[in-house]
């Protein structure tokens, strides 16, 4: 019989992550939910614009605001007492007796909405509580106090990628028995990376050591990395993550000299937080160029991070060039002083 995540969550139960087990639980059935509705066509007014703009400038399309309204069921559901959403502005406050706070990305890759590619959803899940019970406090814990993280992938297949902290997981869900079914116990993300993944477009807006960087791997064998590299971007953060974990690879998205891009385009607390969650827990690594996006404490909701995720191996070659913008080859990234265990 085909473990579920049901099975795993209902072995939480009673332990102290049972609220979180709860709350995933909840996330699930929305993602269920949300798939058919994406299957079906998408939310009335598919990807149109709503005119609207959200916290990030992005203009919210009807499938985000759809997508965000079926998460916000999924909390009040869960013993949630503040819900952190890209698509609204300020922390929601929830069940006041709520234990846990829910960072989320309820759509990822919208750019991808009408295209037919795979899109998702990110969620961070945090204790609240203590010094962390405020709507202003509650969402500015490093990613390292998060008890579960996950993201799902709407593609041909519906996939949950989870962690509880202890191992990375992927489930599949399966109609004919309406369950997601473990499909991998364990990810193993493996250390070293054939394939890199980056807008390319901006290039020229680029720092000089993250042109080298790119440079380097596009003058393969030849060049100073001594291997050929291919390079993919989905543009949905989900499944350039998905492919990486299963084949290694590593996903950069710097900062740069676009207005408004100094830190790039992602957020800490509900995009890269629980996707370097999910990659040290399956072996793999994520930086903001320099050091771990998990110690970073994050000073609110919708604030951005350069990022860097995947093999172990290439986040710490990128490091290298960041922590050497002149190639020295003399100075040092905060990876090669060895980090907190992962
Ligand atoms: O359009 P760009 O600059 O290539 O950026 C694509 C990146 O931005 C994102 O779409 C941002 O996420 P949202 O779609 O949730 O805003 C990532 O999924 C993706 O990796
Ligand atoms: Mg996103
Ligand atoms: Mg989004």
């Amino acid at each position: 019989m085909q473990k579920t995540l049901d099975d795993n969550l209902a072995a939480l139960a009673g332990s102290p992550l049972a609220d979180t087990a709860a709350c995933v639980g909840s996330l699930a059935a929305a993602a269920i939910e949300l798939h058919r509705l994406i299957q079906n066509g998408g939310a009335e007014g598919g990807a149109e614009a709503t005119g609207i703009g959200n916290s990030g400038g992005d203009l919210q399309k009807a499938l985000d605001v759809a997508a965000d309204r079926l998460f916000v069921e999924a909390a009040r559901r869960s013993p949630v007492s503040f819900y952190g959403s890209e698509e609204q502005d300020e922390a929601v406050p929830m069940a006041p007796a709520g234990t846990l706070a829910l960072a989320i990305d309820p759509l990822d890759g919208s750019s991808n909405i009408e295209t037919n590619v795979s899109i998702g959803t990110i969620f961070s899940i945090l204790p609240a509580g203590g010094e962390h019970a405020g709507a202003d406090t509650v969402f500015r814990q490093p990613g390292r106090r998060q008890l579960a993280a996950g993201f799902f992938v709407y593609g041909p297949q519906l996939l949950l990628v989870l962690s509880f902290g202890q191992g990375t997981a992927t489930y599949a869900f399966r109609p004919a028995t309406g369950r997601f079914e473990v499909l991998i116990e364990a990810m193993a993300i493996p250390e070293t990376a054939k394939e890199f993944a980056v807008n390319a477009s901006n290039q020229r807006h680029w720092e000089a050591p993250m042109r080298r960087y790119i440079d380097d791997c596009l003058a393969g064998k030849d060049g100073p990395r001594g291997r050929d590299f291919n390079m993919r971007w989905v543009a949905s953060a989900v499944a350039d993550a998905y492919r990486i974990f299963l084949r290694g690879g590593v996903y950069l998205y710097p900062g740069d000299t676009r207005k408004g891009y100094s830190s790039g385009r992602i957020r800490l607390t509900y995009e890269a937080n629980p996707i370097a969650f999910l990659a040290e827990n399956a072996g793999g690594a994520a930086s903001d160029g320099l050091n771990p996006i998990l110690d970073i404490v994050p000073e609110g909701l919708h604030q951005r991070t350069p990022v860097v995720f995947g093999s172990r191996d290439e986040v710490l070659e990128v490091a290298r060039y960041a922590a050497d913008p002149d190639n020295l080859g003399e100075r040092f990234s905060a990876f090669e002083r060895p980090l907190a265990p992962l």
